[in-house]
């Protein structure tokens, strides 16, 4: 079974590795959508794998690095594509969420990325 929880931050970032003239070179923000999934058994008394508010709440202290910030001043975020955010947020949250199976990250409507650990 798999679960999964979505959160939305405001974020601003510039991509300084991008060739010169890409628009993405320029500073801009986007509404990130991140979903955390866990996979694993159900307890058989709650009949769930983890609380959703337990994920919010473990995720909260990330979220506020991240919301309305400007993501290249966060070490290890200094070429923040959606892959390199997407692997930052699982390095974060796994050792906290021993269940993390994927990290859905959507930059914009029609671009993002998904990170399994490998
Ligand atoms: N593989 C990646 N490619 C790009 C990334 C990235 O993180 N990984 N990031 C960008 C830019 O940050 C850009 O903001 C998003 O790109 P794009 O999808 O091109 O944005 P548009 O709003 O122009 O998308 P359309 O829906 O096509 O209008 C660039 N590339
Ligand atoms: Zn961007």
């Amino acid at each position: 079974m798999e679960i999964f929880k979505e959160f939305t931050f405001e974020s601003a970032h510039r991509l300084p590795h991008v060739p010169e003239g890409h628009k993405c070179g320029r500073l801009h923000g986007h509404s990130f959508k991140v979903a955390i999934h866990l996979s694993g058994d159900l307890d058989p008394h709650t009949g769930w794998i983890r609380d959703f508010s337990e994920i919010k709440a473990i995720f909260k202290p990330l979220y506020e690095r991240l919301d309305h910030n400007y993501l290249n001043d966060i070490p290890g975020l200094e070429n923040p594509t959606s892959e390199v955010l997407a692997k930052w947020i699982w390095a974060e949250l796994k050792p906290l969420l021993p269940e993390l199976s994927a990290i859905r990250l959507h930059e914009t409507c029609t671009s993002g990325c998904i990170y399994r650990g490998e």
